[in-house]
């Protein structure tokens, strides 16, 4: 018996036939506990949201199964799910106001009325939008109605709350804002929430795990610490960052002492035998090519380092992003000072054993991540 909030066993979505329609969803099996913030993050077209308009009841689930509070609901309408929804396109009601559209769910609960008066004027105060309440939605711009909607959801009790992009309308700065309060929100009153986005950042802020998805399928499902540093595969290494993971081709080669990393251009990334674990070690030398990923803030400057030339360099107001050439592609570094340095310019960089990340380069899947097996 599973004590999660929501159980997804092995659901596909096909649009189309079964087995012979668009394959959106393929095998997706997750389990959510309560009171976790989930974030589905992946790119255009990966089945994020799919996956939650199944959840919600909106679209039919081709196989497989889905349980929300320990019953199953895939076969459930929406309304008999129990859920609290802020979708793109699951719109206002037009002829109600903003607040009539927050508190219409909390009445139809038979919440009393000033449980209702002092829930709306708190969700309004969490979300700024006291000053829009006695509006229509005609008459309010796109973010305020995306506000209005997410207010309208996060003010309900269900036994889950999905959020489909809830701030893609609003302004960096009062995105930045709302995300903090947001998920204070949620966890003060032990809401379980799973939300859609695009944003890496809003990803990491808001969620206690995140779920990767591409090609419709979950590619791994962790905190965002585990996802950033032991990546499963070398999809989830180079989606999540920012910048991406540098990676590169390389030849293995080793004796008892030593282990070399061959790579383009003859160069070549030589280690102590014992910078790695006696497994990692093992597993290297058995394979003659992998993937080597380094994320750019782990490359060092060093002198006497490996020599690279610099591209370009850009200060981005808080941080240098450095581009050099090396090994027939581009090493991205990070840095947090501003660096004097220009294209052309030949620099050293160092490649920390604990900072590689090895990927077996026919199905991506992680080998090791600095000392120890993936
Ligand atoms: N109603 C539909 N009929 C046919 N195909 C669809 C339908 N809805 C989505 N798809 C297809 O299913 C796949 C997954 O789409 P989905 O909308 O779930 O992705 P997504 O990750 O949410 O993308 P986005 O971030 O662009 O919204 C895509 O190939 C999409 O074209």
């Amino acid at each position: 018996m599973s004590n999660a909030q929501l159980v997804l066993d092995q659901v596909d979505k096909f649009y189309g036939p079964v087995d012979f329609g668009l394959h959106a969803v393929k095998k997706l099996s997750m389990q959510v506990r309560k009171g976790e913030i989930i974030a589905l993050l992946g790119s255009s077209g990966c089945g994020k949201t799919s996956t939650l308009r199944m959840i919600a009841g909106f679209e039919a689930v081709s196989r497989g199964s889905i349980a929300l509070g320990g019953r199953p609901v895939h076969m459930l309408p929406p309304v008999k799910r129990n859920v609290a929804m802020a979708f793109e396109g699951y719109s206002l009601y037009p002829p109600l106001t903003v607040k009539e559209n927050m508190a219409f769910a909390l009445k139809a609960a038979r919440l009393s009325q000033a449980e209702v008066e002092k829930r709306v004027a708190e969700v309004a105060k969490l979300l700024e939008i006291e000053d829009i309440l006695g509006r229509y939605p005609s008459s309010i711009s796109g973010g305020q109605q995306q506000r209005a909607s997410l207010g309208r959801a996060l003010i309900r009790d269900a036994d889950l709350h999905l959020l489909d992009e809830p701030m893609g309308q609003l302004e960096p700065q009062l995105r930045a804002l709302l995300r903090g309060r947001i998920k204070h929100f949620i966890k003060e009153r032990g809401l379980t929430a799973i939300l859609v986005t695009h944003d890496q950042t809003e990803a990491n802020a808001l969620a206690d795990r995140i779920a990767v998805m591409e090609g419709g399928v979950l590619q791994q499902f962790d905190t965002p610490q585990k996802i950033k540093e032991r990546p499963a595969n070398l999809f989830t290494g180079t989606f999540v960052g920012e910048p991406p993971m540098n990676v590169f081709e390389a030849g293995v080669s080793g004796s008892a002492e030593r282990i070399s990393f061959g790579l383009k251009d003859g160069l070549r990334l030589d280690y102590a035998a014992q910078d790695f674990s006696p497994a990692v070690r093992d597993e290297l030398l058995k394979r003659e090519r992998v993937m080597l990923g380094v994320r750019p803030y782990s490359v060092r400057r060093a002198e006497g380092g490996m020599p690279v030339k610099v591209a370009v360099n850009q200060w981005l107001g808080d941080q240098t992003h450095i581009a050099a050439d090396f090994a027939g592609n581009t090493m991205v570094l990070v840095e947090h000072d501003r660096v004097q340095l220009k294209p052309g310019d030949v620099i050293g960089i160092r490649l920390a054993p604990e900072s590689l990340h090895v990927f077996d380069p026919q199905n991506g899947r992680a080998i090791c991540h600095g000392e120890e097996l993936a």
